[in-house]
């Protein structure tokens, strides 16, 4: 059976420390949503102490969301713990995440003290931040440039005095991943109360190590993750949420689940990135616009044999409709064709051979080719409603009658006469001389609409060209203009290549 893995989202506190991702408290809210929403555990909303627009924001969050735990951030600080309990009053779940640096850079040039001092701080904040919550997790700053001896011993420490979570963050993104699952290895083995607490990652992403750092700490045994939406976070950011979860539901080998509802992850990208105006990398894994676009040739014919050839995940998974083949000039034939199908022109041999080399001339100048640029490639294959065009329609009787019509077809104008049975007849004999090849009329069916002399006729008609039927509709009081419109509907339902071979 899998260990459960516990998500905790920092996309509000981390995140939010990105220069230019500033929140308020209504936009928090949104985002504490739809994280509830996307099923994380644990939502860190704020850091209470920092100003009275974070504290109001981890309050009211804790008033909108019910199911995940909130988290406070403090320093191991008697004042900043108060407030972040201060501001937890309202929370159905609340926690306090309080720590203190334990590198010793941290200890020496950032607080200015010793190891046993700064053992003493942490142990006094857990127990302080005890009285007003059950859940507590210690953070041990820098843990990731920490000595091992020092490390064990605080976590230790910290255990004793009531957390129950203890986080091992990689501060300054700088571990290895066999060295940050070492020191998860290193504390299972030697912190003998440590099967008291939940071991948690936070990594940062200075060497583009967060994710694998965080999946070696999982597969050493840590069983909560520090992770943000879109990887958002200090500096490089932190451990991308979508990365972790979908590494986990990829490899059935790591044994622990998520309680995320994955095809709820792409909206939710898409909403960090529109609230903290902080726009997805194309190539970022999972949700950045590429993520799913197969864009050269090999690739291209690939997936479109067997999506599995060139895809670990089914985008479906993370809520991305479907992966895309974008046509480059790298592109080959069998992406061509699977574009030109989707417009309903159905090419094969020289026809396609002919249709590839045009746009192989196109693709390298310009980057991106577009459905625009395929219909004009192709345009002489596909039928365009203004290929045929009807400028005039008149007719005279003199005994006989003999119907002037003047067409557009394609760029060239002609004007036709014709004599008829009828004016409905010359009319339509007029237009059949002009539109070759000539196509069979075989249904021509004119209705009234209602029963008055000022009525609207509607006409319906079926030409076959080359054994195919094409329809063709119009209406109009003017019973000869009406027959003539529906037949030039019906021819430009006809692929424009059927004229151009003529
Ligand atoms: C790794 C992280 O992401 S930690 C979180 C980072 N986020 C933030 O810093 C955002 C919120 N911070 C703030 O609003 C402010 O920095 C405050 C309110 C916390 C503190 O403001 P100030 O009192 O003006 O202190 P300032 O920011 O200048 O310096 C930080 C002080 O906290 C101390 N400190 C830093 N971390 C800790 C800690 N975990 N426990 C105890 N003290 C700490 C520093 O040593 C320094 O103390 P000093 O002034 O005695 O040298
Ligand atoms: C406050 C702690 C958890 C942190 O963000 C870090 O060490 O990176
Ligand atoms: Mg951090």
């Amino acid at each position: 059976m899998s260990d459960k893995l516990w998500i905790f989202d920092t996309t509000l506190r981390d995140g939010e420390q990105v220069p230019g991702c500033q929140l308020n408290t209504q936009e928090k809210i949104i985002v504490a949503k739809a994280l509830e929403d996307l099923g994380v555990d644990i939502i860190e909303a704020g850091f209470p102490i920092s100003s009275p627009g974070d504290f109001k924001s981890v309050e009211e969050i804790s008033k909108a969301v019910s199911n995940p735990i909130i988290c406070a951030l403090s320093r191991a600080v008697q004042k900043d713990i108060e407030v972040a309990a201060d501001s937890l009053k309202y929370a159905k779940k609340g926690r306090i995440h309080t720590g203190i640096g334990v590198s010793p850079e941290h200890i020496k040039y950032k607080l200015r003290s010793d190891p046993d001092e700064i053992i003493r701080r942490g142990v006094a904040a857990v127990k302080l931040a005890r009285n007003f919550v059950d859940d507590v997790e210690f953070y041990a700053e820098d843990a990731g440039r920490a000595e091992h001896d020092f490390l064990a011993k605080i976590i230790e420490e910290v255990i004793k005095a009531g957390a129950t979570v203890v986080n091992i963050p990689d501060t300054t993104g700088y571990c290895l991943p066999e060295q940050y699952g070492g020191f998860i290895s290193m504390l299972k083995n030697r912190v003998p109360n440590i099967d008291k607490a939940i071991i948690s990652t936070h990594c940062h992403n200075d060497l583009g190590m967060a994710t694998a750092n965080t999946i070696a700490g999982v597969q050493a045994g840590a069983r909560q993750v520090e992770v943000t939406i879109n990887g958002i976070g200090e500096r490089a950011g932190n451990t991308s949420m979508e990365e972790v979860v979908m590494a986990i539901k990829c490899h059935g080998s790591i044994p622990v689940e998520t309680s995320i509802d994955t095809p709820k992850i792409y909206g939710t990208s898409r909403l960090v990135s529109k609230l903290m105006n902080m726009p997805v990398q194309p190539n970022k894994a999972i949700v950045g616009r590429n993520a799913f676009a197969h864009s050269s040739g090999i690739h291209q014919d690939g997936v479109l044999k067997h999506r599995e050839n060139y895809e670990i995940m089914d985008p479906k998974d993370v809520g991305v409709a479907e992966s895309s083949i974008v046509l480059t000039a790298r592109s080959g034939r069998a992406a061509l064709k699977h574009h030109l199908d989707a417009l309903g022109v159905e090419l094969e041999g020289e026809e396609l051979r002919e249709v590839y080399e045009q746009f192989l001339l196109l693709a390298d100048k310009k980057r991106d080719i577009g459905r625009k640029d395929l219909m004009s490639l192709v345009g002489k294959y596909v039928s365009d409603s203004n290929f045929v065009e009807l400028i005039s329609v008149g007719y005279s009787s003199n005994g006989n009658i003999t119907s002037q019509v003047k067409l557009k077809v394609g760029e060239k104008e002609y004007s036709e006469t014709a004599e008829g049975n009828g004016p409905v007849d010359a009319v339509l004999k007029a237009i059949e001389k002009i539109v070759e090849p000539q196509v069979e009329l075989e249904e021509f069916l004119i209705q009234a609409m209602t029963a008055g002399s000022d009525d609207v006729a509607k006409v319906h008609m079926k030409v076959i060209k080359n054994d195919v039927p094409y329809f063709g509709f119009s209406s109009n009081s003017d019973i000869v203009l009406a027959s003539a419109m529906a037949f030039v509907d019906a021819l430009n339902k006809i692929p424009v290549k059927e004229y151009a071979t003529t």
